[in-house]
C-alpha cells in the first residue's frame, strides 16, 4: 500500500509517495511558491497540483495528508470563495494588533495580559498568529472581515480543496490540533477552540455570529476522500497538520530530541506531555500531531540569512558554506544579527539586521560567512534555552530543513547549540511526517507506524558536541552583547 505526504511550506510545495508499511520512498515531486508574505491561496493549490503531477500522480495511493506552513489566514465567504489573499506567518503588519490583544486581555496592563494569554490560550500573541491577522482585518478591511464566513489555515484549506472545496461546503472544513493550536484561539491543553477570543479579535458583538471554524480531527482521523475531479480522486484524506508538527512526526522525534529546523523560519520544538505556560511568549504552547504537546520557539530568519549573505558576497550557498568553514570560530568578533525580515523571537517585528565588529582583519568574506552561520544559530540556541527553561529535556538536536544541507550549519551547530546534532539524510521531513500520518489514517492503528531504516533515504550523520564548550559559549556571549543593539 502506498501513501503520500504533502508539504505546502513557505517557499515551495513538496510531495513524497512512500510505502505505508516500511516508509520506503517510492517517488517525489515539487513546485515553487510565489514570494511575498501575502499570497493568493490559489497559487498554493496550483503548486500542489504541479507537485503531485511531478511526483507521478496519486492514482495508486491509498491515503494522503497535507502538512503546511502554520498560522496563515485564509478567509472564506459563505460560498467558500477566498475573501482576500492569505496573510502568512511572516507577515508583520499585525504587530500592533498583537500588542493590542495582549493589553486588552490584561485590562490595559501588558504584564497581566501576557500572563492571561499564556494561561488561558497557551500562547502570547505575536504578529505571526492568525488571531492577530484577524484583528488587523477587522480594523483595516472591515468589509472583508464582515464577508468572512469561515477561517481556515493553509493545510485546512488545501485538504478541503482536495475534498472538493466550495462544492463540499464550509462544514467539510477540517483541521487537527497541531495546526489549530497555532491560531491563537485554540487551547492545546484543553483541546478546545476559544470562541470569545475569536470574537474579541474580530470585534464582533455578543450577539453577532462568528465565522465557521474547521472541525478538529484526532491524529488518525480522516477528513474524507478526495473529490472525483481533483488530483486525489477517492483517496483517503488524513487530518493533515502544521509543518512543524509534521516534521516532528517525520523524524520520529523521541523524548530528549529537539527538532531544529532551518527552513524559511528557524524552529526549535520538542514533543512533550506538558503544555508550557510562558508569559514572555518565547515558547508557544502548540500541539503535536500525535495527541501530545509541542512547545515551540520560532524565528523569522533562518535559511534566507544564508542565501542573503551568499548574495551579498556574490557566491552560491555551497561556496558560502566553504567560506564559513574557512573563517575562525567567533569570526574574530564579527557578529551578524540576522533580523532581515524583522524578528518574532525576540519579538521585534520592526527590527533590521546588523553587522557588528568590522575591523580591517574581520573584513573578509570568510568572516562574514562565518558570522552569518553563527548569528542564525545563536538565535536558535536562545530558543533551546527557552525550551529547557520550560522543562523540555534536550539530549540531542535533530537538524532538518533546507538550511541543514549546508555543511557549515551542520558543523557549527554542535558548537553553538552545545549538543550533539543528528542530521537525517537530506529529505523532506514535513512531507514525510504527513505521509506517516496518512499511513496511520489508512491503517487505523492505535499508534503511528514505526518506520525503520528503509524510510531513510541514506545515512543519518551525527556531529558530536565539542569536548570543550568554551568556544561555543564565547560565540554566544559575544552575540548576546550586540543582539539588543539593533533598532526596533
Ligand atoms: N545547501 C544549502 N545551503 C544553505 N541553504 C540551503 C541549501 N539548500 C537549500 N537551502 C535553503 O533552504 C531554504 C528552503 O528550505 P525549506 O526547509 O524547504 O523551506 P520552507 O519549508 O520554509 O519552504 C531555501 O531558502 C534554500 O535557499
Ligand atoms: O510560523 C511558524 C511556526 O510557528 C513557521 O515555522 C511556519 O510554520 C513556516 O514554516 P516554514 O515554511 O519555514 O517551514
Amino acid at each position: 500500500m502506498l501513501v503520500a505526504g504533502i508539504d505546502s511550506s513557505t517557499q515551495s510545495c513538496k510531495v513524497v509517495v512512500r510505502d505505508a508499511a516500511t516508509g520506503a520512498l517510492v517517488r517525489s515531486g515539487r513546485a515553487a511558491h510565489p514570494a511575498g508574505t501575502e499570497v493568493d491561496p490559489a497559487a498554493w493549490w496550483a503548486a500542489l497540483q504541479e507537485a503531485v503531477t511531478d511526483a507521478g500522480g496519486l492514482d495508486d495511493v491509498e491515503a494522503v495528508s497535507v502538512g503546511a506552513q502554520q498560522h496563515g489566514m485564509v478567509c472564506l465567504d459563505a460560498d467558500g470563495r477566498v475573501v482576500r489573499p492569505a496573510l502568512l506567518w511572516n507577515d508583520t503588519r499585525s504587530a500592533q494588533a498583537a500588542a493590542d490583544l495582549i493589553r486588552e486581555l490584561g485590562d490595559g496592563d501588558e504584564a497581566a495580559g501576557r500572563q492571561a494569554w499564556a494561561e488561558q490560550v497557551g500562547v502570547v500573541p505575536v504578529a505571526s498568529f492568525t488571531v492577530t491577522k484577524l484583528r488587523w482585518l477587522a480594523d483595516a478591511e472591515p468589509e472583508n472581515a464582515a464577508r468572512t464566513a469561515a477561517v481556515a489555515l493553509p493545510h485546512d484549506w488545501l485538504t478541503w480543496m482536495l475534498a472538493g472545496g466550495p462544492a463540499a461546503g464550509l462544514e467539510a472544513l477540517a483541521t487537527d490540533r497541531g495546526d489549530a493550536s497555532g491560531t491563537g484561539y485554540f487551547n492545546a491543553r484543553t483541546n478546545s477552540y476559544l470562541p470569545e477570543v475569536l470574537r474579541r479579535a474580530l470585534r464582533r458583538g455578543p450577539d453577532e455570529e462568528l465565522p465557521h471554524l474547521p472541525r478538529v480531527l484526532g491524529p488518525a482521523e480522516s477528513a474524507g476522500r478526495g473529490s472525483a475531479d481533483g488530483p486525489a480522486p477517492g483517496v483517503l484524506l488524513g487530518a493533515g497538520t502544521g509543518d512543524n508538527a509534521a516534521a516532528a512526526l517525520g523524524v520520529q522525534a523521541r523524548p530528549g530530541d529537539v527538532v531544529v529546523s532551518v527552513g524559511t523560519s528557524g524552529v526549535v520544538s520538542g514533543p512533550s506531555d506538558t503544555a508550557p505556560v510562558d508569559p514572555t511568549g518565547i515558547v508557544a504552547g502548540f500541539a503535536d500531531a500525535t495527541g501530545r504537546q509541542l512547545p515551540l520557539v520560532c524565528t523569522l530568519n533562518a535559511a534566507r540569512v544564508l542565501t542573503a549573505t551568499a548574495d551579498l558576497l556574490g557566491v552560491d550557498v555551497g561556496r558560502l558554506s566553504d567560506l564559513a568553514l574557512e573563517g575562525p570560530s567567533g569570526a574574530g568578533g564579527l557578529v551578524l544579527v540576522p533580523y532581515l525580515e524583522g524578528e518574532r523571537t525576540p519579538d521585534r517585528p520592526g527590527a533590521t539586521g546588523a553587522v557588528h565588529g568590522l575591523t580591517l582583519s574581520t573584513s573578509t568574506p570568510a568572516h562574514l560567512a562565518r558570522a552569518a552561520v553563527e548569528g542564525l544559530l545563536c538565535g536558535l540556541a536562545d530558543g533551546i534555552d527557552a525550551l529547557v527553561e520550560q522543562g523540555t529535556r534536550v539530549d540531542r538536536v535533530v537538524l532538518v530543513g533546507g538550511g541543514a544541507r549546508s555543511e557549515a550549519v551542520r558543523r557549527v551547530a554542535p558548537v553553538v547549540l552545545g549538543r550533539p546534532v543528528v542530521v537525517p539524510p537530506p529529505g523532506e521531513s514535513v512531507a514525510d511526517g504527513a505521509a506517516r500520518q496518512a499511513a496511520w489514517a489508512a491503517t487505523g492503528a492505535a499508534e503511528a507506524p514505526e518506520w525503520g531504516d528503509e524510510a531513510l533515504d541514506g545515512e543519518s550523520v551525527t556531529y558530536d558536541a565539542p569536548e570543550d564548550p568554551a568556544p561555543g559559549r564565547a560565540v554566544r556571549a559575544r552575540y548576546a552583547q550586540v543582539r539588543d543593539l539593533t533598532d526596533a
